[in-house]
């Protein structure tokens, strides 16, 4: 597998996927990148992956947009409140609002913190034209042309999905017909998370108490993410469970990993890996002050709520009987999403 180990802090090596040459998934190049890719989800669960074909300006102009939209007054923000119901996953969260209660957007009340609440604020939303969850946009005179641009940027993700992602999981997994993961993510069921973590004092992360994102593994069938040059990230080790590797930013790559739900489809052949957001690594010598504020931009890939899907073919056996019952897609996100707020 190929391999790379950009440093900071301790050295870190997780596969990096290139996606140059997987046209349109018939070639034998293709094949040899969603072998790799296969063996980076089977081992790690996460992978980096280069040449994904979204440009770097589109990425750019994204991260521009959201932070013109956290930086717009809290009245506004709230605006587009996220609705009390976790499976209702789209609005604005103010900090704290996940896992909790609710909380002002405001360092001076890290005191309030309690443990175990992230440190965070969000805007989630999706596919415009999906019948079971609206969108709830700030006014457009707020923030003019976000929702246009917004928009545009989850079509984009969109189309990767559908022509590397999807294809490279289906070709790589032995024994899964090719293009087979289509039929179930044909609604496009997809959600675009915008995260702000605001500046803090380095003291509140560093002890290790807090997190800016706790330890956790995503619901769906996969994550792709994109970040910004903070860092911060870390996944678990696949050698060492406990012990979190960074993920640093490398640029022209996104960070991809497999969610809970694929992992039981795959009947836990392919993993579903921890992973947190901690304070930036520290240059040496640095005796603490404020961290700097973080981006990112997680897209989860959801497959169609009114699916039943059993175990993946290849992925059961005599050797490996099937570990879970058919599940209907739509109740098992909505218990996990509603356990969340
Ligand atoms: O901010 C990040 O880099 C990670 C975000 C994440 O893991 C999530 O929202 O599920
Ligand atoms: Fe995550």
């Amino acid at each position: 597998m190929e391999k790379t180990s950009p440093t900071i802090g301790a050295a870190i090596s997780l596969p990096v996927i290139d996606f140059a040459n997987f046209g349109d998934g018939t070639s034998a190049e293709a094949r040899e990148i969603a072998d790799k890719f296969f063996v980076a989800c089977r081992d790690v669960g996460f992978a980096y992956i280069k040449n994904t074909g979204i440009s770097q300006d589109t990425v750019d102009d994204m991260f521009e947009l959201s932070a013109k939209f956290f930086n717009l007054p809290i009245e506004v923000k709230q605006k587009a409140l996220h609705p009390p119901e976790g499976w209702k996953h789209r609005g604005y969260s103010g900090v704290g609002v996940e896992k909790v209660s609710e909380m002002g957007f405001d360092t001076n009340k890290l005191a309030l913190v309690s443990e175990g609440l992230d440190f965070k604020e969000s805007f989630d939303y999706g596919n415009e034209n999906l019948a079971r969850l609206q969108n709830i946009w700030p006014p457009e005179d707020a923030l003019p042309g976000f929702r246009e641009r917004a928009v545009a940027f989850s079509n984009v993700c969109r189309e990767f999905q559908t022509s590397k992602i999807l294809p490279a999981l289906a070709l790589g997994i032995p024994g899964v017909p090719k293009g087979f993961f289509d039929q179930y993510h044909e609604q496009a069921d997809n959600q675009v998370r915008l995260l702000h973590y605001p500046a803090a004092p380095a003291e509140v992360f560093l002890s290790g108490e807090r997190c800016r994102i706790n330890a956790h593994t995503d619901f769906d069938t996969c994550t792709v993410l994109f970040q910004d040059d903070c860092g911060g990230l870390e996944v678990e080790s696949p050698d060492e469970p406990g012990k979190f590797i960074p993920v640093p930013p490398i640029p022209g790559t996104v960070v991809f990993n497999i969610g809970d739900f694929l992992m039981r489809w795959s009947n836990d052949i392919l993993k579903s890996t921890l992973h947190r957001v901690r304070a930036p690594p520290q240059k040496e010598g640095d005796t603490g002050g404020m961290t700097k504020e973080r981006f990112s931009i997680p897209y989860f890939m959801g497959s169609d709520q009114d699916k039943v899907v059993d175990c993946l073919p290849g992925c059961f056996g005599p050797d490996r009987p099937k570990r879970y019952e058919p599940v209907n897609t739509g109740q098992y996100m909505n218990m996990r999403l509603n356990a969340a707020y």
